[in-house]
């Protein structure tokens, strides 16, 4: 069906179809999400289309790319402003599960394959990345301050009630390997999805969630490895490490994706994000434990004790518990 579509002879009322923004992007699968002016992601909802590729409906997931290829997915405080948003409206559509974190590619320049090589080191200055009218740091504006604000993302993507997926469809370096260590699942082509934490090498440090999270999942020692040797990592040796779910081939990378994706949705919203603050609780202390309690909250909203002693509050009455026990 997708090949009818992307063909060079359309068919006659064919809705169109978004632009092909990478490899193994599929356009049938997806619709670009209006409303947004993106220069450095792109930004697309899964939907169900009928034959005629008419959209039938939004599927509970979405995909949002860097759309840097040139430099590896490098990003810089534009991208990281269109990250968060993008992630933020994500976070905030009610009918959305899952959200695939990836990098569009190849690079036009030498056909290398790219999920994100981290902060843009052209453009990094003494107090971090600079807002730049241009790519180099001729261009930098002076008047703004430097931004290191890839951790306000990683903390969106630790928090967010939904299930955050980085697909490595290329190199992951540096910025871009914590971003898919923070990220709750890792999906990665066997064939381009490369691991390099090159922070020490560029005189940089994740001394938070880059580091001490992958810790966790793959060992002190071999997270160390990771950082102090800073050498390359296949795909198959991450998913032996512990770091990377799975490896699959390239060309169905964004399928085996959207698979998942579709098993997330199969599964209860709110167990679902009751299970992702208590994998993240035990890790991230009292900040962990708040948004655990947050939700344990609204569970309670949802209870008619709860109702009770608002109404009762309104009503300038005393609270009748009598129904509710003590349960043990
Ligand atoms: C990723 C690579 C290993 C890929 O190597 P390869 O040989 O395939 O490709 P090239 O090196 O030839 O790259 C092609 C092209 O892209 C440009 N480029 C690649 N990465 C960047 C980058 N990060 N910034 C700018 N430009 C980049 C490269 O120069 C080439 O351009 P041409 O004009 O020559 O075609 C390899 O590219 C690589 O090692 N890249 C650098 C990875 C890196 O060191 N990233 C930064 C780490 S620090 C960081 O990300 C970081 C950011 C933060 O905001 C933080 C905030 C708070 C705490 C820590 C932070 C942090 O550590």
């Amino acid at each position: 069906m997708t090949d009818a579509l992307n063909s060079d002879a359309p068919l006659a009322d064919a809705p169109q179809l978004p632009e092909k923004v990478s490899d193994v992007f599929d356009p049938w699968q997806w619709r670009p999400v209006e409303g947004f002016e993106l220069t450095d992601i792109t930004y697309h909802r899964r939907v169900e289309r009928d034959a005629d590729g008419r959209i039938l409906r939004d599927l509970p997931a979405v995909r949002i790319a860097f759309d840097r290829p040139e430099v590896r997915n490098a990003f810089r405080p534009g991208t990281v402003d269109e990250l968060y948003r993008t992630l933020d409206h994500a976070r905030m559509t009610p009918d959305v599960g899952a959200v695939i974190l990836t990098g569009n590619g190849p690079s036009p320049k030498d056909g290398g394959h790219s999920f994100c090589s981290g902060g843009d080191q052209r453009i990094r200055g003494r107090d971090g990345y600079r807002y730049a009218s241009g790519e180099t740091a001729e261009t930098v504006d002076p008047a703004q301050a430097g931004r290191l604000h890839i951790l306000e993302v990683q903390r969106l993507i630790r928090t967010m009630p939904k299930v955050v997926i980085a697909v490595v469809n290329g190199w992951a370096a540096g910025g871009g390997h914590s971003l898919h260590v923070v990220a709750d699942l890792t999906l990665a082509s066997k064939q381009h999805g490369r691991f390099k934490q090159t922070d020490a090498t560029v005189g940089s440090f994740d001394a938070g969630y880059g580091s001490a999270l992958l810790a966790r999942q793959v060992g002190q020692k071999k997270a160390r490895e990771v950082f102090f040797l800073a050498r390359e990592h296949s795909a198959d040796d991450m998913v032996a490490a512990g770091a990377v779910n799975e490896a699959v081939d390239h060309e169905q990378l964004e399928q085996v994706a959207l698979e998942w994706c579709a098993d997330i949705a199969a599964q209860s919203p709110q167990a679902v994000r009751m299970l992702k603050f208590a994998f993240n609780a035990v890790d991230d202390g009292m900040a962990g434990q708040q948004v655990f309690a947050g939700e344990a909250t609204r569970m309670g909203y949802m209870t008619d004790e709860a109702v009770e002693g608002r109404d009762a509050f309104l009503q300038k009455r005393d609270p009748d518990w009598s129904s509710y026990p003590y349960y043990f």
